[in-house]
């Protein structure tokens, strides 16, 4: 058998960027984008992305230099995600909703030759390029205009065109639609993907992924959500957030018909759901909250497969969303894993259980997908895997071929989380069940150590969100000089009530269903909690609150 070895014919490098051209072979006249009154198909979808990619390197952008983009689920971020490493470059995606500091601080350190970006967010580019120190290089710009856009694309072209080399689309038009992208050159370790992480918990790091990454994990998060042939996606997750767990090019692999959009809120979706049969979309638990709670949320006609992650679901949430019929799936990743790892695969005899039991299963985050070698639940100081009883805490490790390649010039920060043992240290707290299914309780830095108790934050909102005047609910830890720290609550409450919940009586709806030290000690009331652009719900925000209220009063349990 020595003879028989790794061969050109067999090793080609696995990349996801293929997927587009066979999209165009197989799928060629079907719809690939629909955008307001923008449609293309396949073909033209594929054509596009040649010409951008080989548009590129006429602008002098050379294999493994970052290129940004700033914009939101508009056609042209679908593009880039193929275009940009096409032509060699590595895509980085800014979030939107960064302020033009940090932008700034990304642009430099990413050292991105060349930033897309969409009109609504030139100023913001500007304003962050201004804050370069003097003789710092800058990246060129690309305007991306909008005529399908109601906020007027054209007005902004007009205003600032001298600081922008070109628009989106003349580069589209002066591409070579037979552009080769150069496979010979590719390594499947080659640097594919530069995405800053949203930084809930501390400022962001910048996570680069490879093209075998990102062909691993694209490929498998299909075939854990069991995507049909030619899905209906609707672009609710933004592109810019993990590229959207993978589905850019997942959605490519399956010749879906991808319905992009700018902004949305609970009516806009269930009248696009309605308008284009919508099958598939992705969202963080706050999306289904806002499906939940949409003036229009009337009962599906067909099912909607909607795939939740990036926080913890609370059951309640899982529950009023699979009663208006759409089908949830739940995962869970991390920018550090180009998407979903793990997910609640679902057993078939759970249909059978009440829907309250359903959600209460759907809300774990479940096992390794195919494609993900292992994970585990380890104590973090001894490594060794905590007891099955699904009640030792301890940290979420993970391994396989969609773990990053590192933290881009953060060799300290890449070797703190890869360690030399083979796992990925994910900061997260959880617990396995004895049915080997995992259950994240926390993030490390969410844990409250209440003497010298530890309270999972996730299991007491997840309390709260059953109570039916809360609309959403975060813990976090409030000093207290006896107890150390107390559990501290945040609550918005529901639109259009007829009466409002005092802050005992929440407590007191709390103590029915919670041991006495799990209790929260504290009740503050907001009219929306403060959220990162992803829609998590930012908890150093409230801890600062809470800590700057002074220690609780109630030192008595
Ligand atoms: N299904 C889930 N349930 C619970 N938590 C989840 C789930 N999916 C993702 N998460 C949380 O989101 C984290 C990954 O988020 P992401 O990579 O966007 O970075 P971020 O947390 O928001 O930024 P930073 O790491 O800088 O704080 C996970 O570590 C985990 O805490």
């Amino acid at each position: 058998m020595e003879e028989l070895r790794s061969r050109k014919a067999n090793s080609t490098p696995l990349t996801p960027l293929g997927f587009l051209e066979r999209a165009a072979t197989v799928y060629g006249d079907c719809t690939s984008v629909i955008y307001n009154t923008t449609t293309y198909t396949w073909s033209q979808t594929h054509r596009r992305c040649l010409q951008l990619a080989s548009s590129l390197s006429s602008l002098g952008i050379k294999r493994g230099q970052v290129v940004s983009v700033i914009a939101p689920n508009i056609p042209a971020m679908y593009e880039l995600h193929f275009a940009v490493p096409m032509s060699g470059a590595i895509l980085n995606s800014i979030n939107t909703r960064l302020d033009a500091r940090t932008i700034s601080v990304l642009l430099r350190h990413s050292e991105s030759k060349l930033v897309f970006v969409d009109h609504l967010a030139s100023s913001l580019i500007l304003q962050a390029l201004s804050l370069f120190p003097p003789n710092t290089q800058r990246p060129q710009l690309v305007l991306i205009t909008d005529d399908d856009d109601d906020d007027g694309g054209g007005e902004a072209l007009s205003s600032s065109t001298v600081d922008f080399c070109c628009t989106y689309e003349s580069l589209v038009e002066k591409g070579d639609p037979e552009f080769k992208w150069d496979e010979d050159q590719l390594s499947e370790w080659d640097p594919m993907i530069l995405n800053y992480t949203s930084g809930t918990t501390s400022s962001p790091k910048g996570v680069v992924h490879c093209h075998r990454g990102i062909f691993f994990v694209t490929v498998t998060s299909i075939v854990d959500w069991g995507v049909p042939k030619q899905p209906v996606y609707l672009w609710t997750l933004p592109m810019f957030h993990a590229n959207g767990w993978s589905f850019p090019w997942g959605m490519a692999a399956m010749g879906a018909t991808n319905i992009c959009l700018r902004k949305f809120d609970g009516p806009i979706i269930f009248d696009l759901i309605k308008k284009h049969g919508v099958t598939h979309m992705c969202g963080a638990p706050v999306v289904l909250n806002m499906l939940t709670n949409s003036p229009n949320n009337e009962k599906l006609q067909n099912p909607v497969h909607i795939l939740t992650a990036g926080a913890p679901p609370p059951a309640a949430v899982l529950f009023r969303t699979e009663s208006l019929g759409f089908a949830v799936s739940h995962g869970y990743g991390l920018t550090e894993t180009a998407g979903l790892v793990v997910s609640c695969a679902w057993k078939r005899k759970w249909n059978r259980l009440p829907a309250s039991e359903r959600a209460r299963l759907k809300s774990r985050q479940g096992v390794n997908i195919v494609g993900m070698t292992e994970v585990d639940v380890v104590d973090a100081e001894s490594g060794v895997s905590v007891k099955r009883d699904g009640l030792t805490l301890g940290e979420v490790v993970l391994r396989g071929g969609a773990v990053m390649l590192g933290y881009f010039k953060d060799p300290e920060g890449t070797s703190k989380c890869m360690k030399e043992n083979g796992w990925f240290y994910t900061g997260d707290v959880g617990v396995m069940h004895p049915d080997g299914y995992l259950e994240i309780k926390d993030r490390s830095k969410d844990v409250i150590i209440s003497g010298g108790e530890n309270l999972s934050s996730v299991e007491l909102e997840s309390v709260l969100y059953t109570h039916p005047a809360i609309n959403e609910a975060a813990v976090v830890a409030r000093p207290d000089e006896y107890w150390g720290e107390t559990p501290c609550a945040f609550v918005s409450l529901k639109e259009r009530l007829t009466s409002k919940p005092s802050e005992k009586e929440i407590m007191e709806f709390c103590r029915a269903k919670l041991p006495h030290y799990m209790v929260p000690k504290t009740v503050v009331f907001k009219d929306e909690l403060p959220k990162t652009s992803t829609g998590k719900i930012q908890k150093f925000v409230l801890r600062d609150i809470a800590k700057a209220m002074g220690s609780s009063r109630v030192s008595r349990m």
